[in-house]
């Protein structure tokens, strides 16, 4: 059984608070803070530029990488860090259509987050090709013979719908097409089973459940049967075969290295590297089973207590991920008073209340909290108080 109270006492958490935002930004692990200090102590400092070799930094987008995929059900040398998921969005689609000439359609759903739907767009109009956005529920009937691409997040970052990863892949392959799958809201949170899914491309962020910090670098996964036929198209030094050869030609590296780019930023990958340390000896299925006891907890709470609110989020645990959003048509004025009492979760337009729940740290009494909180300020109407707002206008 994964002791999930060790895990929870591996983070800083400030004093009086209910962190239910760990979907965003995940809390620092006090291992973090250490291990970059010692980083900086003594390898940045005393190696200088033989850290790269002396200190492992050159190939770290790969052992880091090695570390996540277990979290999301892949194998040794098929995960590599790098750059923002935007750019990684970027990367998986732009070789997952180069793998389908002839074919010009990416499919995605109105729930992706917009950073997706922008990059697809740019990519999809610098190429000619066509990017299609369907509402969620319509992602399998808009499957069709020409697709090339499906490209989705699991998790939908207002709702917290999940879709079928496995069902999707399935339906997608039927057609020829390739799928990309966003795991922002999946990799930390949920049983991800990528090869189980067998899903073609993935990518990912670290700062949110895997709590790498600020800016921590993302991640890109490739089914080992296209890792050496796909074409990166941002040809970046650090993804050729023999970077310091410096060769005027590119030639792919083998294998995920391809999707390298350029110089990987060591010192935040120190961090998460310290913050993986604490994914050690956690079970993913102990993991799934803990955001569904917080979630459902969460829900039959302020089902009962908050009846100003509406659920927002699937009622079956098997149909969302893990976090729970609700809706009021003053959500946001509601989430500063929640703020205000020490409640952090977080508003996304027009009217959603967003909770994350992280297994890691969150437990049964910061969903009480959230409850009994919520309930406090629906009651009292505090969140419509105007000297709360004049106050809040300020802070
Ligand atoms: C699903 C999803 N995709 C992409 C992004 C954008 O990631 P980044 O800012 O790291 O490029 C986010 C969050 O910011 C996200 O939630
Ligand atoms: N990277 C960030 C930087 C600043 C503020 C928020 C974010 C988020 O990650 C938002 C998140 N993607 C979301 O699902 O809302």
């Amino acid at each position: 059984m994964t002791d999930f109270a060790a895990t929870r006492r591996a983070f800083h958490l400030p004093q009086g608070i209910a962190y239910l935002d760990g979907n965003s930004l995940g809390p620092m692990p006090v291992a973090a803070r250490d291990r970059v200090a010692r980083m900086m102590a003594e390898e940045w400092s005393e190696m200088l530029i033989g850290g790269w070799n002396k200190a492992g930094w050159y190939v770290q987008p790969r052992t880091v990488g090695d570390r996540i995929a277990r979290l999301i059900g892949a194998g040794p040398e098929q995960v590599v860090m790098g750059d923002t998921l935007s750019i990684k969005v970027f990367q998986a689609v732009s070789a997952a259509l180069r793998l389908r000439p002839g074919r010009r359609v990416i499919l995605s759903d109105s729930g992706n987050f917009p950073s997706d739907l922008y990059v697809a767009d740019g990519l999809a109009r610098a190429v000619g090709a066509e990017l299609r956005v369907v509402a969620p529920d319509d992602v399998a009937s808009a499957i069709t013979d020409n697709l090339a691409v499906l490209m989705l997040t699991e998790v939908d970052y207002r709702t917290g719908r999940r879709h079928d990863m496995a069902a999707l892949t399935a339906r997608a392959h039927e057609v020829g097409a390739l799928t990309v799958w966003d795991l922002a809201h999946s990799a930390g949170a949920l049983d991800v089973d990528l090869l189980g899914a067998d899903a073609d491309f993935a990518v990912g962020c670290t700062y949110k459940y895997l709590n790498g910090g600020p800016g921590a670098p993302a991640f890109i996964w490739i089914h080992p049967r296209h890792a050496d036929a796909a074409q990166p198209i941002l040809q970046g030094w650090m993804g050729h075969d023999a970077p310091f050869a410096f060769d005027l030609d590119y030639r792919p590296a083998a294998g995920i290295e391809r999707m390298r780019v350029g110089t990987p930023p060591v010192i935040a990958l120190a961090a998460l590297d310290a913050a993986l340390d604490v994914w050690d000896g956690v079970s993913l299925s102990d993991l799934r089973a803990r955001s569904v006891q917080l979630t459902e907890a969460f829900i039959a709470g302020t089902g009962a207590a908050c009846p100003d609110v509406a659920l927002n989020s699937p009622r079956d645990p098997a149909l969302r991920g893990s976090q729970v959003s609700l809706r009021h048509p003053q959500a946001y004025a509601v989430m500063q008073a929640l703020i205000a009492a020490g409640v952090i979760g977080d508003f996304r337009a027009p009217d959603v209340l967003r909770f994350g729940f992280a297994p890691l740290f969150n437990d049964l009494d910061d969903v009480e909290r959230a409850v009994e909180t919520l309930a406090r300020v629906l009651r009292d109407g505090s969140w419509n108080d105007e000297a709360f707002h004049r106050m809040s206008a300020v802070t």
